[in-house]
């Protein structure tokens, strides 16, 4: 296999053990567009403490930067893949689809989109947006998290399913062989289970049952998946979205086996206390992806008629969450406060 040239764009838990497996692997140039650790990154490397790598202090991938490549005005050659690992939250802007707009030729058919991200319907805006652009689905279990800019930890080994969203633009196979190509770039480095798929909606409603259910509870309750299972009340919460969840894949066309609550709640070891991306942001005062994790799933099991009352709850409490992210930031104004009776 020739050497692929691959833009990471979000450099945090994810990108940046994805921007390691590529470039371990031989197969790739990456180029990593970092934001808040770009300064920290730049000087010193990442320190990365993994389970699939060991300890690594100072890594950096080939090339970094802070800003996207705009192809046309740096008169740069187009990109074989585009590996999106941002935090996919539509409700703030800039969406997704047009973060990734200056990079991607007019009329694109030669670039490759990977979404490494959570959450249902994601790659429907970027269909929309490149429509002849293969767009692959990258379902990850990881368990990596950044502890401070530039920081990275990941406790659980990096498993990758990779397979082509549904386009009706572009054949099942040329989608397929993209994804498969993928697959043998990423894993070349035998540091990782990444897997082709090529039942893309089966994984990621799978995997909806963890980040639909377990993820916003840790997150709202504050309460790690080891604590939250130990907890008075805790499992049959858990328990109850989870069921919804499976319930609404059944109506969507993807048959779950019924096991799959009981896996998913035991999914991580319990003394591992982990923290779920979810619960992580809102440690760290960031934006929470709730509409991908919750609100496309509740939706579309609403429109099948599947009663969903516990994602309901969960599905506003993280709306209420993510206003409270927006006041801390100035985005939303509120009436100055008063005294009673003034
Ligand atoms: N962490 C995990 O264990 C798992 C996460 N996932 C999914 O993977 C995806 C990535 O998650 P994760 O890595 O945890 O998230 P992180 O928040 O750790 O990393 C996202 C990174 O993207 C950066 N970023 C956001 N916008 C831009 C931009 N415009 N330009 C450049 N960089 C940008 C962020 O920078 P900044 O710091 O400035 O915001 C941050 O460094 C999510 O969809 C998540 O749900 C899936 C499985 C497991
Ligand atoms: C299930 C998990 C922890 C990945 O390993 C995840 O998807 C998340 O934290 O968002």
């Amino acid at each position: 296999m020739e050497k692929n040239s691959v833009l990471v764009i979000g450099g945090g838990a994810v990108g940046a053990i994805a921007a390691l497996n590529l470039e371990v692997g031989g197969f790739a140039t990456v180029t990593l567009v970092l934001r808040s650790n770009y300064e920290a990154v730049k000087r010193d490397g990442y320190t990365v403490n993994s389970c699939d790598h060991g300890m690594l202090k100072g890594w950096k991938p080939t090339h970094l930067r802070n800003t996207i490549p705009d192809l046309a005005q740096e008169t740069l050659p187009p990109y074989d893949y585009i590996v999106l690992t941002t935090k996919n939250i539509p409700d703030i802007p800039p969406s997704s689809a047009s973060l990734i707009a200056p990079a991607i030729p007019d009329s694109n058919t030669h670039t490759t989109v990977v979404l490494i991200q959570n959450g249902l319907n994601i790659e429907k805006p970027f269909i929309d947006a490149y429509p002849n652009t293969p767009i692959l689905s990258g379902v990850s279990m990881i368990g990596s998290t950044e502890t401070a800019l530039g920081v990275i930890s990941q406790e659980d080994h990096d498993r990758l399913l990779i397979g082509a969203f549904e386009n009706p633009n572009i054949s099942t196979t040329a989608g397929e062989g993209k994804a498969k190509e993928f697959v043998k770039m990423y894993s070349a480095g035998g540091k990782t289970e990444c897997v082709y798929s090529e039942n893309v909606k089966h994984d990621r409603w799978r995997k909806l049952v963890y980040n639909a259910a377990l993820n916003p509870i840790c997150a709202i309750v504050d309460l790690d998946t080891g604590r939250i299972r130990l907890a008075d009340g805790g499992r049959e919460l858990v328990g109850q979205a989870m069921k919804e969840v499976v319930e609404a894949a059944r109506k969507a066309g993807v048959e779950l086996k019924e096991s799959v609550v009981g896996e998913m709640i035991e999914a991580d070891p319990l003394e591992v206390y982990l923290k779920p991306s979810m619960m992580v942001d809102v440690e760290k005062g960031n934006f929470i992806e709730f509409e991908n994790l919750i609100g496309e799933p509740l939706r579309e099991g609403k429109k099948l008629g599947v009663a969903m009352p516990t994602l309901e709850v969960l599905y506003l409490m993280a709306k209420v969450v993510q206003w409270r992210v927006k006041e801390k930031r100035g985005m939303v104004e509120i009436p100055a406060k008063r005294e009673m009776g003034s």
